[in-house]
């Protein structure tokens, strides 16, 4: 993958590794609570579970290290990397690291993770300016870094139209996510909310749009037993009155957008947790370190990359799986210093934060 964009903490990650070293610096964390002041270098953990906590750590501490600025209105989003970060930001602002930020939570949640943490709470308005947010998806779709939320929400106290209306409005979006989640085709479930009255016709629309790709069901309450394709009698009911359907594809999307098109365009779908946004970053937290993308330059390298390397079908997933060809990244970026399209921020780009 990777496009890369050097931010001042790029400086500073690479300072804590060993000249060109793949060991990237990891950090000790306590469940939820990293402790800013405890950092360490540890090695690499034989628990995995531990291990992929702190690789989320670092994507949740380089999100908040290198975008948030004091004095920042921030959305704070929903899941494991954005507890993190929450945290990590409360910390900051305990120290006087950051000052005056104002958290504005996209979910039950985080609001409940910014209390905790100390982090200062607005309930988002319209109109509300956002100069940053963050947030975990649960699957992103490569190069374009669209993604998909709201598969965890079983209970419906959450809103993903809230959330998306966080994500929509807010100027400059990070989203957190591991290697695993980021993909060249997305599968399983993208959570649609349906008007609860006449639920079923619209589930059946949905139905036969994707005839053979997905299948339809209606998402139960947690604790209810098995409650089959339709939800049984305890369907979750969100805030806003809606039921959720979760589509399940059952092979991978060729374009997550399309699918978004295609939903919206449904009579009796309110919302559902596709998510499109440009410009938009992807932290990706990988084995051997953090992965930066953003999706303005992404097509852009992909095609310049292909023709260096004379492989038209060079794709996202080659950069980000094969190391071989950062070396053409780097000299790409040199190639292209004088180009129009490229930005200060643009200029300064490499790759990756730490391989
Ligand atoms: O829907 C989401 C964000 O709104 C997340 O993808 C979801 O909350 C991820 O949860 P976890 O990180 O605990 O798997």
């Amino acid at each position: 993958m990777a496009i890369i964009h050097s931010f001042p903490s790029y400086l500073n990650l690479r300072s804590h590794t060993h000249g060109h070293s793949t060991h990237h610096r990891l950090t000790t964390i306590s469940g939820c609570k990293p402790k800013l002041n405890s950092i360490s270098l540890i090695a690499r953990s034989s628990s995995s579970s531990s291990h992929s906590n702190a690789l989320l750590f670092e994507a949740a501490k380089h999100t908040v290290d290198t975008y948030v600025e004091s004095g920042m209105v921030v959305g704070l989003g929903s899941g494991a990397a954005s507890c993190l970060a929450i945290h990590y930001l409360g910390q900051k602002l305990s120290v006087g690291q950051l000052k005056d930020v104002v958290g504005i939570p996209t979910s039950v949640g985080s609001a409940s993770d910014a209390a905790k943490a100390g982090v200062p709470l607005h309930q988002y308005q319209h109109s509300l300016q956002i100069d940053f947010t963050f947030n975990d998806a649960d699957i992103m779709e490569e190069v374009s870094l669209n993604a998909v939320i709201g598969r965890q929400r079983l209970e419906g106290d959450e809103s993903i139209i809230e959330e998306k209306k966080i994500l929509d409005v807010t100027k400059n979006l990070v989203l957190m996510v591991t290697e695993k989640q980021y993909k060249s085709g997305v599968e399983g479930s993208i959570p649609v909310l349906v008007n609860s009255v006449g639920w079923m016709e619209t589930a059946e629309e949905i139905d036969d749009l994707f005839v053979g790709d997905a299948e339809v069901w209606r998402r139960a309450c947690i604790g209810r037993g098995h409650a089959g394709p339709t939800g049984g009698d305890f369907p979750v009911v969100t805030r806003e009155g809606h039921n959720v359907l979760d589509v399940i594809f059952t092979s991978p999307i060729p374009n997550l957008a399309e699918v978004a098109k295609l939903l919206d365009n449904i009579d009796g779908v309110a919302g559902h947790g596709i998510i499109t946004k440009t410009p938009c970053r992807a932290v990706i937290a990988a084995q051997s370190g953090l992965c930066i993308i953003d999706n303005t330059t992404t097509t852009i390298l992909i095609q310049a990359v292909a023709s260096v390397v004379g492989n038209g079908s060079t794709t996202a997933s080659d950069m980000f799986h094969h190391h071989r060809l950062l070396p053409s990244l780097f000299f790409l970026s040199s190639l292209f210093s004088d180009v129009e399209f490229r930005d200060k921020d643009f200029l300064e780009s490499v790759f990756f934060v730490s391989w």
